[in-house]
């Protein structure tokens, strides 16, 4: 939905609050997203057994309470089958942090709606934006559902965990919020291209497909990586560069449907992610050398770099999660620096803009 920051009566100054306000809630959504790791890798995101939007807003406030929410709990298999026998103490502790992701959802769409209505009603938000900016509160709202849809795959019966095709479009939406509430952030802070001096202009088709194929395999490895997590796969196949002593490991296509594989095989899975993500690398080394050469120095080729900084080390953390068999510290920085890198790819493709379409 392509708009333009400069439609009249519009000045870049009086776009730069309503920028920064989607910022601080791209911001907040990072946040949630490494909320999200963490409650998935301490085993907490199946503790609230109920979707209450308006009364889930508070904490039990009664042992009553307390003893009601755990009563719940125990009729899971996730209880009888991991935690039984942990007491209503075990179950605080996994309640915690499902509680926090949950209220800072809600947060979250508070601190879209209110600035949202006040802008507006200031008239600060440029006609042309309306409509997405209203479409990112449905799918904000949505992003709720979808969350619960996950969560309640985890209560069926003789299930541990959530399932890994729920879980994926979860992260998936997380993402897809951020990218866009980030690119319509930078669109209002730079809505015209970045000059560059003719020689390196006359590169910057070529350095912005580089950067695309970069980006497009970044999103990919980040989608293969959802299912990593969602299948646990990161907790076998604990070596580098080789799985089980060979590069592919035994049994990759064993499944039917084929496409099974790309989803539910642990080996496939996590061969697949690690694939992508080398080919993400050397897309992101390609983009770095070109900018290095042919940029001069700047914000164009700074967001370049910037990129090729932030897979370096998304790669290198991936590699130390596997290798250390998922610690809840690594794989919360995993899922957190995956943002950062989808932040870096929209940086680089917005300052590498033609002026065309700028
Ligand atoms: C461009 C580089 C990479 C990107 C963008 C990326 C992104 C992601 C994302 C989004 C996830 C799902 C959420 C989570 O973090 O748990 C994930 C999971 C995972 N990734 Fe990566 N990854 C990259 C490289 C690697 C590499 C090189 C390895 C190891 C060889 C790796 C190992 C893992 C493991 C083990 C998990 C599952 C962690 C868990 O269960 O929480 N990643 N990755």
């Amino acid at each position: 939905m392509p708009f333009d920051a400069r439609s009249p009566g519009d000045s870049t100054h009086s776009l730069r609050p309503v920028a920064w306000w989607l910022l601080v809630v791209a911001g907040l959504i990072w946040v949630m997203v490494a909320l999200g790791g963490a409650t998935r890798l301490t085993g907490s995101g199946l503790s609230i057994m109920e979707w209450a939007p308006l009364r889930g807003i508070l904490p039990p406030m009664s042992e009553a309470e307390w003893q009601r929410l755990y009563d719940l709990y125990r009729t899971i298999p996730q209880y009888q089958l991991v935690n039984a026998g942990f007491g209503i103490e075990g179950f605080k502790q996994i309640f915690w942090l499902e509680w926090i992701h949950r209220f800072w959802g809600r947060m979250l769409g508070f601190a879209y709606l209110l600035p949202f209505l006040w802008f507006w009603w200031r008239g600060a938000i440029p006609r042309s934006l309306l409509p997405r900016m209203g479409l990112l509160f449905v799918l904000g709202g949505a992003q709720g559902g979808i969350g619960w849809f996950m969560v309640a795959s985890g209560f069926d019966d003789g299930s541990t965990a959530v399932s890994p095709y729920r879980l994926v479009a979860h992260l998936g939406m997380a993402f897809l919020l951020y990218g866009v509430i980030v690119w319509t952030a930078f669109g209002l802070l730079w809505p015209a291209a970045t000059a560059l001096p003719p020689a390196a202009e006359a590169k910057r088709g070529s350095i912005r497909r580089q950067v695309g194929w970069a980006f497009g395999l970044s999103v990919a490895t980040m989608l293969a990586g959802g299912f990593v997590a969602g299948t646990k796969a990161g907790f076998t196949y604990n070596t580098f560069p080789l799985m089980d002593g060979a590069l592919v490991p035994d049994g990759y296509g064993s499944m039917t449907p084929f496409w099974h594989n790309f989803t539910l095989n642990i080996g496939a899975v996590q061969f697949n992610h690690r694939l992508l993500a080398t080919l993400t690398l050397l897309a992101a080394i390609g983009a770095g050398v070109s900018a290095a050469k042919r940029l001069p120095a700047g914000p164009v080729r700074f967001a370049v770099l910037g990129l090729l900084g932030a897979v370096l080390l998304q790669y290198a953390l991936g590699v130390a999660t596997l290798l250390l068999v998922v610690p809840v510290s690594l794989g919360t920085l995993h899922q957190g620096v995956a943002v950062l890198v989808l932040t870096m790819g929209l940086l680089a493709l917005h300052r590498l803009r033609s002026p065309r379409h700028g």
